[in-house]
């Protein structure tokens, strides 16, 4: 039986502030460091130790895996980063509060934007501040890989190369592996990993700092999956 631990990040600035986050590269809260840290604190009380380490191209997740393994004294492991396992691109939406966007086009739209797996946010253009083209980190995406808005869908689409070339040759090496990453890049794995139809992937909600084991056979099908307390 194999073990994979999956994490949302710890509640960063912009979930108090209640604002549509997406790639924006924003911190922890105050409360997201304590979250991480009670991350570490119950992975460790459970012996959990792992081999590899994956995680996004953003701080509150790198933070959250950072702190993790620092209460595991496992910062030497590899870890990979990568763009695939970013936020969901929030495209217009990054920025602005969600409530007041609820307010403006509607709770039924909003609702629509932020969970329907086919409904796409309103696009930024390339000449945007937002658009992620002219951001370091992202110098070696090709113009088509770089988002201008995405659904749960195009997130499900970038996420799983990425798991089936990285993620599954380390588990399939029955290397110990964590992911730490965000609502919606967990969300799309999760959707492949439980076989979700669209409208149950639409009711998954994932706590932020609560680590998630999915236990596997051999063939990588789930045996059953719980979080850790
Ligand atoms: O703003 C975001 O990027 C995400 C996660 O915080 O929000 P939502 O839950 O609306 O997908």
């Amino acid at each position: 039986m194999k073990k994979l631990v999956l994490i949302r990040h710890g509640e960063s600035v912009w979930n108090v502030e209640n604002r549509f986050t997406g790639w924006t590269d924003v911190d922890l809260s105050a409360n997201g460091y304590l979250e991480a840290k009670k991350a570490g604190e119950i992975l460790k009380k459970h012996d959990y130790n792992f081999d590899i380490a994956f995680t996004s191209l953003l701080k509150r997740a790198i933070k959250t895996l950072h702190i993790i393994l620092e209460d595991l004294d496992h910062l030497w492991i590899p870890e990979y980063k990568s763009w695939h396992l970013n936020e969901r691109f929030y495209g217009n939406l990054q920025g602005l509060n969600k409530e007041e966007t609820a307010k403006k086009f509607g709770a039924e739209q909003v609702q629509k934007w932020r969970r329907d797996p086919d409904e796409e946010p309103p696009a930024i253009t390339t000449t945007d501040e937002r658009w992620p083209g002219n951001d370091l980190r992202y110098q070696s995406l090709t113009p088509d890989e770089l988002p201008l808005t995405e659904n749960l869908s195009d997130t499900i689409a970038r996420v799983l190369p990425f798991w089936n070339e990285s993620i599954v040759p380390a588990i399939s090496r029955n290397e110990k592996v964590i992911i730490s990453a965000h609502g919606n890049s967990l969300r799309a794995l999760i959707k492949y990993i439980d076989n979700l139809s669209n409208e149950e992937v639409t009711a998954l909600e994932i706590p932020t700092g609560v680590p998630l084991v999915y236990e596997l056979d051999d063939d990588l099908r789930k045996i059953r999956h719980y979080y850790l307390e």
